[in-house]
């Protein structure tokens, strides 16, 4: 059997893909480690599980680093989305856990969210109603 023949080149691009599928893994695992802390950090300080705002530019950063990459920016975009979907159902998990579901550790746990005009923004958790049903 050569390097050529089909079966030798069929073990070794898929000699690859477990490499890659390996990494990914490990990679994910990474992420998965600092949004743990980072959920944590938010329960502490009452900040919502989810942020719109950092979402919609971590998305447009995909999207472009994947044309460059020649990667369908559609496909990246949801894989993150899929991810990230994930990470805040964790964050409600802490969060729940925290005792911040509530109305009364809500006020207790929030960050400060009086303006200079006096004026109280009011609560800046994200809503109980999602609780999830599961932590990772
Ligand atoms: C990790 C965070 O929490 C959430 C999860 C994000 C992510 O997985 O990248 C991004 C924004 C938030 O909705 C964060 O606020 O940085």
């Amino acid at each position: 059997m050569s390097a050529s023949d089909p079966q030798s080149l069929l073990k070794n691009l898929r000699a690859s893909i477990d490499n890659i599928d390996a990494a990914l893994v490990h990679m994910l695992a990474e992420r998965f480690r600092c949004t743990q802390a980072v959920g944590e950090l938010k329960a502490t300080h009452g900040l919502p599980p989810a942020d719109p705002g950092r979402e919609k530019q971590q998305i447009e950063r995909l999207r472009r680093l994947a044309d460059d990459a020649q990667l369908d920016p559609d496909f990246a975009e949801k894989f993150l989305n899929f991810i990230i979907r994930e990470v805040i159902r964790h964050h409600e998990a802490i969060a729940a856990s925290n005792g911040n579901g509530g109305a009364g550790e809500t006020r207790k746990n929030r960050i400060d969210t009086e303006t200079s005009d006096g004026l109280d923004k009011g609560p800046i958790l994200g809503s109980a109603d999602a609780l999830p049903t599961q932590m990772g």
